[in-house]
């Protein structure tokens, strides 16, 4: 089971700094969505509201058209993970497991084994005790095995050190592919978990900056790459406005530039015809070019 997430015009505010600024959001069930910004970018606030952790200044946010905040029947199929884990520090694993199962509906325990011996945590250790990556690898080992319809991991692997992070990223992919449900990941490590996602979206000061499929996004973008020349004389061909440079390489006679912008089929015929080899943009230059474009913009 997966459920839909709708925000509409949702603000929150702490104070004088808007968090989330009237945003509007329709996602629905059954797939995985990268959440990216900035440092600040409202990631946390919205994904808080959703799991119904926080109340928003205004606006409203139904997961599977149901209101959430103080809506047991929904907030048990919600699993909201960060890196820290939810537990007393004086509670044993086994303790925090424990309660995991009779709070889950759709634990699996067979599941939450196989996860505790490939991330090596420590049964009998308490939650304070343990390191910063096993607290991450608790928690994301929490998220998996919950199963819940709704599960949020909020940069939850970031103590994790990298085998552990790509375990995880298998383990979500094909537990996600074997029980499907609705997962949104927030995160800064766009290149590592970027090819997880079905659909993106990215967030600038609490607004929408973006909200498309990954494979659209990417599609926004293109790599060309060939000899020196070639690459600056077909660059200089192609219409100055709706193509911005994000960068270059250059290694030896050979460079690779990736510009924002999409190619037509004549453009993309003239490329081939120069030799030239035409490849996809990073979702991180993506990422790093729309965010600096929205801050131009304020
Ligand atoms: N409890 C709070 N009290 C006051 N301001 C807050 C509080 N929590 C967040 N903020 C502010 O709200 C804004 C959005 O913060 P939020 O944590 O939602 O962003 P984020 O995108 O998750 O950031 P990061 O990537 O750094 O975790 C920031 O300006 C932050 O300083």
């Amino acid at each position: 089971m997966s459920l839909s997430v709708e925000v509409d015009h949702l603000t929150l505010r702490y104070g004088d700094t808007v968090a989330v600024d009237d945003l509007s959001l329709r996602l629905p069930g059954g797939k995985i969505y990268g959440l990216l910004g900035r440092n600040g970018s409202g990631k946390t606030s919205v994904l808080s509201i959703v799991s119904a952790f926080r109340r928003a200044t205004s606006g409203a946010v139904r997961v599977e058209g149901a209101e959430p905040f103080e809506n047991a029947a929904i907030t048990r199929q919600i699993c909201f993970v960060r890196d820290r884990v939810d537990a007393q520090d004086s509670d044993c694993v086994r303790k925090v497991l424990r309660l995991a199962r009779t709070l889950r509906p759709n634990w699996d325990e067979d599941y939450a084994r196989e996860l505790i011996d490939r991330f090596d945590l420590p049964l009998k250790k308490r939650v304070g005790a343990l390191s910063r990556g096993a607290k991450s690898a608790l928690s994301v080992t929490l998220g998996l095995a919950a199963r819940a319809p709704l599960t949020i991991f909020d940069e939850a692997y970031l103590g994790m050190d990298a085998p552990s992070r790509y375990a995880f990223y298998e383990e979500l992919l094909n537990d996600y592919i074997a029980h499907p449900r609705t997962v949104i990941v927030s995160t800064h490590l766009i290149e590592e978990v970027g090819s997880l996602f079905e659909e993106v979206v990215i967030l600038d000061h609490g607004r929408l900056i973006a909200h498309e499929e990954t494979e659209t996004l990417r599609s926004r973008g293109v790599a060309v790459t060939g000899l020196v020349d070639q690459v600056d004389t077909f660059l200089s061909q192609l219409s100055v406005a709706g193509h911005t440079v994000l960068g270059e390489q250059r290694l030896g006679r050979t460079k690779s530039t990736t510009i924002y912008g999409q190619l037509d089929d004549d453009q993309r015929g003239k490329a081939r015809a120069a030799g030239l080899d035409l490849g996809p943009v990073s979702l991180q230059d993506l990422f790093v070019h729309l965010t600096a474009a929205a801050e131009a913009s304020r």
